[in-house]
């Protein structure tokens, strides 16, 4: 019997006027896992975050976690959040501010915060005004994960960070989940997604185009073949084949995409000299272009 999800959003509308910014969007995360949630610019993603958050209020159903939702501030010391909205007091030393954090949720060990700013190498001594923006970025980390919450939301975590930090909080965001918690991380990197989240969601216009596991999406991938003759093709010699779903011919060059068997293929082009086949696979970032693409198209 599987647990109920540790976030679970059901139904969720919000309208910002005329403009429907989320639509009647379902999502759930379980403990344990690491959803990844996809899309456009202005696809949604921060207003499913900040409904989650309770920093927005949805027009119509419902955006909780653990149970209860983000009002209830004894569940809501078990989250940890990092967004682009994060406001830091520019006066204190990042030190002092995290040690503030840490009061505010009950008191968090000083050798936890040392741990996680040696992960992310912030000097804790520095004045967060006189900080880089990657650096105030580490701030906003650590704050999110000092109090080892059971619930990670985490809108663009990486954002203006250097690839080796960017390494470093995934590892830390892999940790937690490991330990049992549900992690929540939208992103516009999509080798990051594909290498961290368990199950993926692409947002477009405010409703989920897509969602499935990382597993099932590489399974789902387009085949794609290019065949070059000696010659120009005849024409419909590659009309109606088993096993190709598209084809399109240019002169010498054959451009197919498979989703069966390749036997019909090999013995329909039998004979008419193919002097080279180069094969390649869809990758999930081909994957999530074509849902891309539709949204560019729409506009
Ligand atoms: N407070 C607001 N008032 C009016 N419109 C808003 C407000 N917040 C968001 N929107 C609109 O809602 C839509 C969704 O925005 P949202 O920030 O959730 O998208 P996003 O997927 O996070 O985009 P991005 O990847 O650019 O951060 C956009 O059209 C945006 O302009």
């Amino acid at each position: 019997m599987a647990e109920a999800p540790l976030i679970e959003i059901r139904q969720l509308t919000k309208r910002f006027g005329e403009l429907t910014a989320v639509d009647s969007l379902d999502l759930t995360v379980r403990a344990g896992e690491i959803y990844g949630l996809l899309g456009p610019n202005g696809a949604g993603k921060s207003t499913t975050i900040r409904s989650l958050m309770g920093f927005v209020r949805p027009t119509a159903g419902h955006a909780g976690l653990l149970g209860g939702t983000a009002h209830d501030l004894a569940l809501r010391a078990r989250v940890g959040y990092v967004g682009g909205d994060v406001v830091l007091d520019r006066g204190l030393r990042a030190g002092e501010l995290l040690r503030w954090y840490g009061d505010l949720r009950g008191g968090v060990g000083r050798a936890r915060v040392g741990e996680l700013c040696e992960r992310l190498a912030l000097d804790p001594g520095r004045r967060i005004g006189q900080l880089s923006s990657g650096n105030r970025q580490k701030v906003a980390i650590v704050q999110a994960f000092m109090h080892d919450p059971d619930v990670l939301v985490l809108d663009e975590p990486t954002a203006g960070l250097d690839p080796l930090l960017q390494r470093s909080v995934l590892q830390l965001v892999r940790d937690r989940r490991d330990a049992g918690a549900a992690v929540l991380f939208s992103s516009h990197l999509l080798p990051e997604v594909e290498d961290i989240a368990d199950r993926v969601g692409i947002l477009r216009t405010g409703r989920l185009v897509r969602e499935d596991t990382i597993a099932n999406l590489r399974e789902i991938a387009r085949h794609r073949l290019e065949l070059r003759f000696a010659t120009d093709l005849p024409p419909g010699l590659l009309d109606g084949v088993d096993g190709v779903a598209a084809v399109e011919v240019d002169g010498r060059t054959a451009q197919l995409v498979v989703d069966g068997s390749v036997a019909e293929l090999v013995r329909r082009v039998a004979g008419y000299g193919v002097e080279r086949i180069i094969s390649h696979d869809d990758d999930l970032e081909d994957i999530f272009f074509t849902y891309y693409q539709a949204e560019e198209d729409a506009r």
